[in-house]
């Protein structure tokens, strides 16, 4: 059986280095803040949103809670984001999607200061990952990243194959690993073959979307294989994009729907917002 990789346990443990940091600033009069806007009533999104200001206690910042009500118009979420983006308390901004239909979030995400943008989804930020030159990383990408790292596996040389193509997830994901000097792979929709692409992978990362797409045919002996996905099963059970118990056996290492990539993606956002409050206070 491959090993299971423990999101929770590697979450944790970044959250307690940036807690350790954040009181060490603390001790120099520095304090770190992070708002999290929320529209509307999505109780999904309401869970993670607690979860965030939970995150933000455990590691010693300040968090500031915006909850907005479904009909907020345009002009109304882009006055208080201009306001975060003056609030010197605010060393990041976070604005949780999905917003409801009649607010575009490009427009909004577009109007955040890139450098409180501790989601890294401005096109600023973006831009940077693209030339490998940022200071943040997107969080679930990098949660994924710091996964894999967790595994002992070098990335360098190895064949990564990632499903998956949107802005959030897909697109940075290859960029990091190609970062780490990966061969890589991005496969979507219109890919011929992808279950023989998939079946190369040292490294497999699935983020397509669909109920354990990925069944042990998809994967080559030994893979390390990480779940992005966050779905539910025909019992409406949260489960992942992959097969879990059809493919544990053949990979290497596998993370588990949930208590895998998921808590990475908070503890990301600790420290990009870390990042973001040391900047603003001049520290490298
Ligand atoms: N502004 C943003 N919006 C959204 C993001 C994001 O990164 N920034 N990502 C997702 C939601 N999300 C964080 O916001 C998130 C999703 C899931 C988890 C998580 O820990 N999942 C658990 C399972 C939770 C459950 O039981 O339902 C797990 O996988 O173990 C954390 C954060 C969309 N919006």
């Amino acid at each position: 059986m491959g090993q299971i990789i423990d999101g929770k346990a590697v979450s944790a443990k970044v959250k307690e280095e940036i807690r350790l940091e954040t009181e060490k600033l603390k001790e120099q009069g520095i304090e770190i803040g992070l708002a999290v806007v929320i529209v509307g009533d999505d109780p999904a999104s309401q869970v993670y949103v607690r979860n965030k200001e939970k995150a933000c206690e455990t590691v010693g910042f300040n968090s500031f809670k915006y909850a907005l009500p479904a009909e907020t118009t345009e002009e109304e979420l882009l006055d208080l984001v201009k306001k975060l983006n003056d609030d010197d308390r605010v060393d990041g901004i976070l604005v949780q999607l999905p917003l409801p239909k009649h607010l575009d979030d490009k427009v909004i995400i577009n109007n955040i200061r890139p450098d409180k943008d501790v989601d890294a989804f401005h096109p600023v930020n973006v831009g940077k990952i693209m030339i490998g030159d940022y200071s943040f990383l997107p969080c679930t990408p990098a949660g994924v990243m710091e996964l894999i790292k967790s595994t002992g596996t070098d990335i360098a040389g190895k064949e990564c194959v990632v499903i998956g193509r949107s802005n959030i997830v897909g697109k940075p994901q290859a960029m990091l690993l190609l970062h780490n000097n990966g061969t890589v792979t991005i496969c979507h929709s219109k890919t011929k073959n992808l279950k023989e692409v998939c079946s190369r992978a040292d490294i497999l990362v699935a983020a397509v979307g669909r109920p354990k797409m990925i069944t042990a045919d998809y994967i080559k002996e030994g893979a390390v294989v990480i779940d992005v996905g966050m779905d539910r099963d025909e019992n409406g059970k949260l489960c992942g994009d992959v097969d879990f118990e059809d493919c544990k056996d053949k990979a290497s290492f596998i993370t588990p729907v949930p208590g895998g990539v998921g808590p990475m993606t908070i503890a990301m956002l600790m420290r990009n917002t870390l990042t973001a409050g040391k900047a603003h206070h001049g520290i490298e």
